[in-house]
């Protein structure tokens, strides 16, 4: 089986560690300290961390603080997002020392500036497609954003490194990634794909690791490792080709 990269998520809200479902503000299950997480995540051999400030994503405030701070203690990769949307919230991402960041209503919204820190930062930049259907969702997944592939379209000629693809409906649910959708994106783009949502198994993960041929390149795995459906070292075990 071909090699897949897992990114453990830590999402945060308040302050805690937390997983929504469908990403809805209020859904919160809390998990304790986003470090204490991160460094589990860590300690169990993760090479990336997928670390998410849900404040920020929807305009409640933000974690930029401690969101530094543990990105600052990781010795391993960490993808940062929710609520870059401007050159000062994307400094700061970058200054957290990350090696990338996800962009999603900004690329909505904003598109020149996008294009702008796509030039900019070429593969610093991934952008989360975060879908209901083949809508896009910005503003913390709150409104509609536009159609999936018109948007995946202008970001590719605009030299988007990577996606990281989304299914809002499959979120935080513990139901299975949506396959259908990582194919269909997988074939619109020649850009390699994070799949993100719904993982609930070690067989969703090898479902997912089927899809590298087709440019999948990594999974991310939340309420699945917090709920301990299985372990982290496992799924790396599974995962490693
Ligand atoms: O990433 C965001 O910006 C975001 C914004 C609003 C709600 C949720 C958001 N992210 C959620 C995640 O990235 C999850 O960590 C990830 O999809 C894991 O999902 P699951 O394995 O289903 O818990």
């Amino acid at each position: 089986m071909p090699k897949l990269e897992l990114l453990p998520a830590v999402d945060v809200r308040d302050g805690q560690a937390v997983r929504l479902v469908h990403g809805e503000s209020g859904s919160e299950t809390s998990y304790g300290s986003p470090l204490e997480a991160a460094l589990a995540w860590q300690r169990a051999g993760a090479e990336w961390l997928h670390l998410v400030d849900l404040d920020a994503a929807f305009g409640t405030g933000d974690n930029r603080a401690l969101i530094a701070e543990v990105a600052g203690a990781m010795d391993i990769k960490v993808e940062l997002s929710g609520g870059i949307r401007d050159d000062a919230s994307l400094a700061a991402a970058l200054a957290t020392g990350c090696r990338r960041v996800n962009l999603g209503t900004a690329a909505l919204e904003t598109p020149e500036w996008v294009a702008k820190v796509i030039a900019e930062h070429g593969d610093q930049i991934a952008v989360g497609l975060d879908v209901r259907g083949t809508t896009l969702r910005g503003r913390g997944w709150t409104r509609d954003g536009g159609d999936l592939y018109e948007t995946l379209e202008r970001l590719d000629s605009e030299g988007c490194a990577r996606y990281v693809v989304t299914d809002i409906a499959k979120d935080g649910t513990l139901q299975g990634p949506n396959l259908e959708l990582l194919k269909n994106v997988c074939a619109a783009t020649d850009k390699p794909v994070v799949a993100s949502g719904g993982v609930s198994s070690l067989d969703d993960l090898r479902a997912i690791a089927s899809l590298v041929p087709d440019g999948v390149e990594g999974a991310i795995v939340g309420k699945a490792l917090y709920a301990k459906a299985f372990t982290l070292e496992e799924a790396l075990q599974v995962v490693s080709g």
